[in-house]
């Protein structure tokens, strides 16, 4: 596909997105019927529509509409490239600007558009992150990096870079997580390297393995990933001791691969439908279903989906399942309530609604991160029963 012909495909595929269909299964659906597009034409049409949805509103004021047409003249106006050189009319190409098409300059645009964030959720997230606001923004508006985490069962981090070179996998240490690499270049590689299928790397973002390294691990302790999802944190807890490990997800599908990647990285993972048939648990860990808000820039058509209704519906959903997963919880045992949400109000919010309803709980840690260059934002407490 020639450059103008890739600029029109993510505009047609933006077109749908916007009209409603999840990003991802647009792209794979296109990338499946599209027997014209190369794997290199594939990875940057997708490039082009995740760029686009990151920051749909200020490209959208650039080019004129908020539509895949105007999305691609605004991030085309936007990255310096005369749009008349790639929207030519000829081909495939998207047809020529016109001459009074967009061009509005960001600087005179609203803080939402500037900021590309829904306007109704300004006010909370200024109130969030107050002067950490545009940094935020800024950062949810741009690419994320790919994160490996080091499986020490199965070796150190030198070690696992060496082994992921042998692959053409470059990668660089993150300066403050002792088991987070970041990939520099081939990143697509990384699912059929030798690391990762011999359970050396696992991906995961670096801010994720930060908060599983802070939790109050023996030798020993029984543990309950109460919303295990794909078991991500699952792995990453049995890799810091000998834990006697045990997944549930009201969705038990999600769970449907922690089998084998337990297997390929040396652990053993009981999944169970009733956690209570096994508990009381020394740590009962709740990932919280949430908005994702600190991961926006990974799945950024949801940045534009969340609503009031929406986030209010959350919350409640995390409450209740706090105090579902702290009746699991043993004497003396720990709560971790963990969420990818910059949001207030999924954050401590959530923490200070349990406290407020449940008695003989103290609060032994509490942690933030929020979206940098190096790893999403997150947020995690650790309760204890008293
Ligand atoms: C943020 S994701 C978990 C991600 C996972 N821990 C990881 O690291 O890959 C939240 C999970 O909570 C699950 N969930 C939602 N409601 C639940 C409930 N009432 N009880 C248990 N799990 C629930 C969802 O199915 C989803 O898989």
């Amino acid at each position: 596909m020639t450059p103008a012909a890739r600029i029109a495909a993510a505009a047609a595929l933006l077109d749908t997105v916007l009209a409603g269909a999840p990003a991802e299964r647009t792209l794979t659906n296109w990338a499946r019927g599209a027997r014209y597009a190369g794997s290199k034409d594939r990875a940057a049409v997708r490039d082009l529509v995740y760029d686009a949805l990151r920051r749909r509103r200020s490209l959208a004021w650039v080019g004129g509409a908020e539509s895949g047409r105007g999305l691609m003249l605004g991030a085309l106006r936007l990255s310096g490239t005369d749009p008349s050189l790639l929207m030519t009319g000829e081909g495939h190409a998207l047809s020529s600007p016109l001459e009074d098409e967009g061009g509005r300059s960001l600087a005179e645009a609203p803080d939402g558009v500037r900021l590309d964030m829904p306007d109704w959720l300004l006010p909370r997230l200024s109130a969030a992150l107050d002067e950490d606001l545009e940094a935020v923004c800024g950062v949810l508006a741009l690419r994320g990096p790919t994160t490996l985490r080091v499986n020490l069962l199965r070796g150190d981090r030198p070690m696992a870079q060496e082994v992921l070179a042998e692959d053409g996998i470059e990668t660089e240490p993150d300066s403050q997580v002792p088991t987070a690499l970041h990939v520099k270049t081939g990143a697509s590689k990384v699912a059929n390297s030798r690391a990762y299928l011999t359970g050396l790397v696992e991906l995961q973002d670096a801010s994720s393995q930060a908060a599983v390294l802070r939790l109050p691990f023996r030798g020993g302790m029984t543990v309950l990933d109460y919303c295990a999802g794909g078991g991500g944190k699952t792995l990453a807890m049995g890799a810091l001791a000998r834990l006697r490990l045990a997944a549930h997800d009201v969705d038990p599908r999600r769970m449907a691969d922690l089998p084998a990647r337990a297997h390929r990285a040396g652990l053993a993972v009981s999944l169970l439908d009733d956690p209570a048939s096994l508990g009381p648990f020394d740590l009962v860990l709740v990932d919280a279903p949430c908005s994702g808000s600190g991961t926006w820039r990974r799945t950024p058509d949801a940045k534009w989906r969340l609503t009031q209704d929406r986030l209010n519906d959350l919350c409640t959903l995390q409450t209740t399942i706090l105090t579902e997963a702290a009746a699991l919880v043993a004497a003396n045992g720990c709560l971790v309530y963990a969420t990818c949400s910059i949001l207030t109000e999924e954050c401590d919010g959530a923490v200070a609604e349990f406290m407020s309803r449940n008695t003989g709980w103290a609060m032994e840690d509490r942690w933030k991160a929020l979206p940098t260059p190096f790893g999403d934002g997150f947020f995690q407490v650790v309760l204890r029963r008293l």
